[in-house]
């Protein structure tokens, strides 16, 4: 793939230029002198709205940062993700997770080979399997059908799983899903509580089945389940495993017609389309989760075909890196007003800084400008009421993606009005701002007296000027959250190749379990240990006294 600096571009200077013009421009001042600037800086996409007017643009920003794209080689790394080429160069792989979706079943090649024949057939798999468990025909080891599905996975193996199955519970079949993911005993222990081992299967995920975190989950689901079971004979009714790895897997005892297979061309966290997305299949029926799948290969073909100036995830890309890039703007928030979508932004957590954390460019130089950013957030309303203050008067620019479902799952009384109508409330407040003007105006219609307002005048305003996007979905379905997913993971691909880094590999994660697989056996006496730094040391000698 094409590898440029983006600061050697012609659009990077030029957007260097245009900052110094725009950094203090007000984006109500943009809205008063162009009424048609909310219609011209909004696309629709199915049943997905997305209004990215408040942000300090005009057209010539939104030129220069497709100027910047274009530049960047980003309408040819589409078209080598899409042929399959080795992209996640590093581990000399394809990133082909858009053929885990391809509907069209148009062959999708990896190195000569169509890969939809596999795919296709692993789907197949799936289907029939959660057919099997969600009817009651797949019976447990005493006859009886299963009712509790326990994934076991961590990173990739867990957060599009669960967040997927949260997002859309008012689909969920008659049996009931839990993820068990932390090493941290607590997690299977509170997720085992209650079970019944003659009714619960166990999902073991994971693409390498090496994972410590996940193998010692699965080792103890089988010592829980084996109490009650006695037989090894019965593991194959209650075990099941998701990976590359078939060695592993025969290793562990799980017979490899239950073993859902996918390759190393799928990223870990990219991996809900694969083998992964069981858990989900179980959880809201495999003709919803097909219709995830129908989702997310919508975007994918908006995303292959349409015009950068139409083009929601390389809008959203270049917005993303002109706040990074350009305003100093350090991470950005994730803020679905919708409950059961409270775990959208933990899995972006992993999706975009797994991605796009990184720190060295495609031709191995460390990088001398700003790469992926922060990625973080909560529900609204609950945000609100827990960081909305520094996002109004913080000192930092935090750009913030407001996702509402226009229609509830749970039309109850007003409460969907209240949530939209805070929806609506917070991008406009952050915007618009409060003047000192209207402060004091509403200090003396409130018969302050003029001392309290020149004391609290100040605490009051509102700078405004606080970019957001509005993506509002007719209702949160199958369909429509594929899309929405589908379009961050390509935001998130789009800004890997502006920033010309590897956006698919993830060497940052090693160093730390190296260290750990150093440090357990030191834990397995009362020796003092000296090995390390002396912090290190003291903790762990301090741990030793403690337990
Ligand atoms: O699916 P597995 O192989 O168990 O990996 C789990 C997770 O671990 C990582 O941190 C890689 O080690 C994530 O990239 C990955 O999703």
């Amino acid at each position: 793939m094409k590898t440029v600096n983006p600061t050697s571009t012609t659009a990077w200077k030029a957007l260097e230029a245009h900052f110094a013009d725009m950094k203090d421009v007000q984006m109500k001042d943009l809205f008063d002198t162009d009424k048609d600037r909310a219609d011209k800086f909004s696309l629709t996409f199915n049943d997905i709205f997305v209004d990215y007017s408040k942000n300090i643009i005009n057209d010539d920003t939104l030129k220069l940062l497709l100027d910047l794209a274009k530049e960047t080689g980003v309408a040819e790394g589409i078209k080598s993700m899409f042929a399959g080429e080795h992209i996640n160069e590093t581990e000399d792989r394809a990133v082909f997770h858009v053929a885990l979706r391809n509907q069209s079943n148009e062959p999708m090649k990896v190195d000569g080979e169509d890969v939809m024949i596999e795919v296709n057939h692993v789907l197949r798999h799936m289907k029939e399997f959660t057919e099997k468990v969600t009817s009651g025909e797949w019976k447990g080891y005493t006859g009886k059908s299963i009712t509790d599905v326990v994934n076991i996975g961590i990173g990739g193996s867990d957060l599009g799983p669960y967040m997927v199955t949260e997002a859309l519970k008012p689909y969920k079949t008659n049996v009931d899903i839990h993820f068990v993911s932390n090493v941290d005993g607590t997690h299977i222990a509170e997720t085992l509580k209650g079970l019944n081992p003659e009714t619960t299967l166990f999902i073991i995920a994971s693409k390498t089945f090496t994972t410590q975190e996940t193998m010692t989950n699965a080792n103890s689901a089988r010592d829980w389940f084996l109490e009650a079971a006695k037989s090894e004979n019965h593991i194959m009714m209650h075990f099941v495993a998701l990976s590359t790895n078939e060695e592993k897997v025969r290793e562990f005892g799980i017979a490899p017609e239950n073993m859902f297979r996918f390759w190393d061309w799928v990223g870990g966290r990219y991996s809900l389309w694969s083998a992964i997305g069981l858990s989900i299949a179980c959880s809201i029926g495999f003709d919803n989760y097909q219709d995830v799948l129908k989702g997310a290969h919508a975007m994918d073909n908006h995303f292959k075909t349409a015009d950068f100036e139409e083009n929601l995830p390389v809008l959203l890309a270049v917005l993303g890196v002109w706040y990074n890039n350009f305003f100093g703007a350090e991470s950005h928030a994730l803020l679905p007003y919708d409950q059961y979508m409270h775990r959208f932004a933990a899995y972006f957590q992993q999706g975009d800084m797994e991605s796009n954390g990184k720190n060295v460019d495609r031709e191995g130089n460390v990088v001398d400008y700003q790469t992926g950013p922060i990625i973080w957030g909560e529900p609204g309303t609950n945000g609100q009421h827990a960081f909305y203050q520094l996002i109004h008067q913080g000192t930092k620019m935090i750009p913030a993606d407001f996702i509402a479902p226009a229609v509830s799952q749970n039309p109850i009384g007003d409460h969907h009005a209240k949530l939209l109508s805070n929806f609506f409330a917070q991008t406009e407040a952050l915007m618009t701002g409060k003047s000192e003007e209207t402060v004091v105006a509403e200090f003396k219609a409130a018969g302050k007296s003029d001392e309290e307002i020149e004391k609290l005048k100040t605490f009051k305003v509102f700078e405004g000027n606080r970019p957001t996007n509005s993506i509002l979905m007719k209702k949160v379905t199958p369909f429509t959250l594929g899309a929405l997913i589908a379009m961050y993971e390509h935001k998130i691909f789009v800004q890997g190749l502006v920033w010309n880094i590897f956006s698919f590999d993830q060497w940052g994660v090693e160093l730390g379990k190296q260290l750990a697989n150093k440090i357990l056996p030191e834990l397995e006496n009362n020796d003092k240990i000296t090995a390390h730094d002396s912090s290190t040391n003291q903790l762990i000698n301090k741990y030793k006294e403690m337990r």
